[in-house]
């Protein structure tokens, strides 16, 4: 284990078989429909890259990413877009893929502006939700694992850029906060 982690929440097996069980969810649900499948940068990169290998159907994938965790803009609810799709979205199914709900505000931002493209459809997979962190009502259409009250990392997510590699879910030592 990493020497900065305190608790490991979910192990990398716990990891894979929850992906597994959403990659066949995910693949009964759109079947004949050739979703879109956005990952949220950068954050969902490692869950993205796991979920569409368990996701047998054809598919198509994009990426966004909008400002960062912790900035101010984002506190007052406001995000801006970083990197916009490749394509437009018109009529598609789109399958957003984050890899935690905290606050709501990234996703409420994405769904409002995608909504604006006259998809087809517009869902949300989630590996983690924080209910207790929520400031704006969000729900997500699968979600993998309902979390505690803890700032997590691993398996993409980060505190400050570090700890994105590690295979596992952990929470981090106090000390870690304060270096
Ligand atoms: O519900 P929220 O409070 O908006 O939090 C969730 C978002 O925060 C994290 O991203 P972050 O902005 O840290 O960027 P990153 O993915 O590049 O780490 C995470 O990856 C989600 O996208
Ligand atoms: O618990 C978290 N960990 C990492 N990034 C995050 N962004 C929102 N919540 C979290």
């Amino acid at each position: 284990m990493h020497n900065d982690i305190q608790e490991v929440l979910y192990s990398e097996e716990q990891l894979q078989e929850k992906v597994r069980e959403l990659g066949e969810l995910l693949s009964k649900e759109y079947g004949g429909r050739n979703p879109l499948v956005i990952c949220v940068l950068k954050g969902a990169f490692v869950f993205m890259s796991d979920l569409v290998k368990r996701i047998e159907i054809p598919l198509e994938i994009d990426f966004m990413a909008v400002s960062s965790y912790g900035a101010s803009t984002k506190s007052s609810g406001v995000v801006k877009i970083i990197k916009d799709l490749d394509t437009p979205i018109e009529g598609r199914n789109i399958l957003i893929v984050e890899d935690i709900i905290d606050s709501g505000l990234t996703l409420s931002y994405l769904i409002d502006v995608l909504e604006r493209r006259n998809a087809q459809s517009i869902k949300v997979v989630t590996l983690f939700d924080k209910p207790s962190g929520r400031r704006v009502e969000m729900e997500a259409d699968y979600t993998g694992f309902t979390l505690p009250d803890k700032f997590i990392v691993g398996y993409g997510l980060d505190y400050a850029e570090k700890y994105r590699n590690l295979p596992y879910i952990g929470v981090l030592k106090p000390e870690v906060y304060s270096e």
